[in-house]
């Protein structure tokens, strides 16, 4: 069976990281065998740039230029080579997330994310997106629950996080055969549920 490339895309506190680990047992369960990662990360000199990403400040266009930077090592020493052996490769967020976050959530210009997008994987998409919408406001509440000290995207206010939202929208109407939207509203249980059977008809009908 052909590998495939799984991507979880939503904003902040959206219920997705919560949710792989079901998807990587059903994937196993078919005797498949999954990298499960996360962006920005997935490779030692990725994490080192998630902590200067996620803390400190910058300017959006450096700040967009990072995350593709990650996301070129991420791709030449992880997921290009998983792909190439057969493996399936489940990723905690990828290109999606920069233009919900960079383009839609900070104003980076569309044009210079599409070049950036072109150049780091002119020829590599992925197989399914599964983007978790949620009203910010809800999300927020979810994430204040957590007690963990928020990070700097996650200390923007709730206009951020609508932005972020429409955009993530956006991306899943203009590529509906790759992004399917699950809402994030519902239980866990009736959230996983829903995942499974999208996972499933997608990628093993
Ligand atoms: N369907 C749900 N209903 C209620 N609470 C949920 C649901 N899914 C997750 N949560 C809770 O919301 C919080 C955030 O969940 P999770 O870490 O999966 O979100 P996330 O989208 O991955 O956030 P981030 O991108 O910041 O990591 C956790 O405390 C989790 O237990
Ligand atoms: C890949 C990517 C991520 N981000 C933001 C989104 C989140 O706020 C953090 C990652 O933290 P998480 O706990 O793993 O969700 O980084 C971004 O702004 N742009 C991107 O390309």
């Amino acid at each position: 069976m052909k590998s495939r490339f799984i991507t979880f895309e939503g904003i902040d506190g959206a219920g997705k990281s919560s949710q792989i680990a079901a998807v990587v047992a059903l994937i196993e369960s078919r005797g498949i065998h999954v990298v499960q990662t996360r962006e920005p990360g997935g490779t030692p000199l990725g994490e080192k740039l998630r902590e200067l990403l996620l803390h400190e400040p910058m300017h959006l266009e450096t700040e967009a230029m990072l995350m593709f930077a990650a996301r070129r090592e991420h791709l030449a020493a992880l997921i290009e080579p998983s792909l190439a052996a057969g493996k399936w490769v489940v990723s905690d967020r990828f290109t999606d997330a920069t233009y919900a976050y960079q383009v839609g959530g900070r104003g980076l210009d569309e044009a210079r994310f599409a070049a950036l997008e072109q150049w780091v994987h002119p020829h590599l998409q992925p197989d399914l997106t599964l983007i978790f919408d949620l009203d910010p406001a809800v999300a927020a509440r979810r994430l204040a629950g957590t007690g963990v000290a928020p990070d700097r995207f996650e200390r923007e206010k709730t206009d951020f996080f609508e932005r972020v939202r429409s955009a993530y929208l956006r991306r899943a109407a203009a590529d509906p055969q790759r992004v399917r939207v699950i809402d994030a509203i519902q239980t866990p249980d009736e959230i996983r549920l829903q995942v499974e059977a999208v996972v499933g008809e997608a990628c093993f009908r």
